[in-house]
């Protein structure tokens, strides 16, 4: 069944089109990441499914529901993180997840949310003292302290340490298996990749590109890179010439090229029949972030 259905969405803002034309569909229980670069439309996308922007064009559903004019039946559906929250300093971890479960008529249970997300220790700590991985956690159940079919988390780990970002993924994970579907905000190309079933990259209002990660990748245009130090410098021309090379660079004494598989055999090839000894040789495959650069132009490292 679809969770979520976008259909040509528009939205413009003082004459300058910031939404061109979006359009995608998520299934239940699915994980979708919406990816792209400062600006390009990502959360004024989720906002119109959240139904807090108002499309100036264009079809959103979820669960069925119309976001601008059928709040009430969605409210009990639909689980909001939003971007940059933020909480008054003094309440408490428990004070915040009575206040957000008595706006639910049947909310989830939040001595069993609390102990999953690891709160239980912080039920008294008030909101201003917790770490951003705490105050992260907390967010989540907030979002999820409605029972809802449909979460949407934007920017969710953006300023958290490492293990803290990865502490978050399970959870995302497990809300996943619980049936949950997630609508993933994230500017992180390994958070899309670990957890994102689909994603969309979205550039300058419109999607140019909407595929699985392995798809994504599959796209880049070089699938797997080169990288050797020689003692005897290998002709850039002869590297250049090898089937399928994108691109040969040399700095710092390293060569790097480019290619594809086809690239790596006649790589392998080349270096017999010259008699030539490749140093610190190594071949890594294509990530999100080549694929990525390739569809928008742009760099989220
Ligand atoms: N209320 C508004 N009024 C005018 N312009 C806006 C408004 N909200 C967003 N914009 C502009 O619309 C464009 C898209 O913004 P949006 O926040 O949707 O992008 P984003 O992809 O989520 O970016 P980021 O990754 O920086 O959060 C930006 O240029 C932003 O400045």
């Amino acid at each position: 069944m679809t969770a979520i259905e976008v259909r040509g969405l528009h939205k413009t803002y003082g004459g300058r089109k910031v939404v061109d034309g979006v359009s995608f569909e998520v299934g239940e229980g699915e994980i979708f990441g919406i990816l792209g670069p400062n600006g390009a439309g990502k959360t004024t996308t989720v906002e119109c499914v959240e139904g807090l922007r108002a499309p100036d064009e264009g079809r959103v559903r979820v669960c069925g529901h119309d976001p601008a004019t059928e709040r009430p039946e969605l409210t009990p559906l639909l689980g909001v993180q939003l971007q940059e929250s933020e909480l008054q300093a003094k309440l408490t971890v428990r004070e915040a997840l009575d206040l957000y479960a008595s706006f639910y008529e049947r909310p989830a249970d939040r001595h069993a949310l609390a102990e999953r997300l690891g709160l239980l220790p912080h039920l008294k700590t008030r909101f201003g003292k917790l770490s951003g991985g705490q105050k992260q956690r907390l967010f989540i159940a907030l979002a999820l302290i409605g029972d809802p079919r449909v979460v949407v988390l934007d920017e969710l780990t953006t300023g958290l340490d490492p293990r803290a970002r990865r502490e978050v993924w399970s959870l995302v994970e497990s809300i996943r298996d619980d049936g949950v579907t997630v609508l993933l905000v994230t500017h992180f190309m390994e958070e899309a990749q670990r957890l994102c079933d689909r994603i969309a990259v979205l550039d300058r209002g419109r999607i140019a590109a909407l595929d699985t990660p392995e798809g994504l990748i599959g796209r880049a245009s070089a699938a797997k890179e080169i990288s050797f130090a020689a003692d005897t410098p290998l002709d850039p021309e002869a590297l250049r010439a090898l089937p399928e090379a994108v691109s040969v660079t040399v700095a710092d004494g390293r060569t790097v090229v480019a290619g594809t598989d086809e690239t790596v055999g006649a790589f392998v090839s080349l270096l017999a029949r010259q008699g030539v000894t490749a140093r610190q040789l190594r071949v890594a495959d294509a990530t999100l972030d080549d694929a990525y650069l390739d569809l928008t132009g742009a760099d989220l490292r």
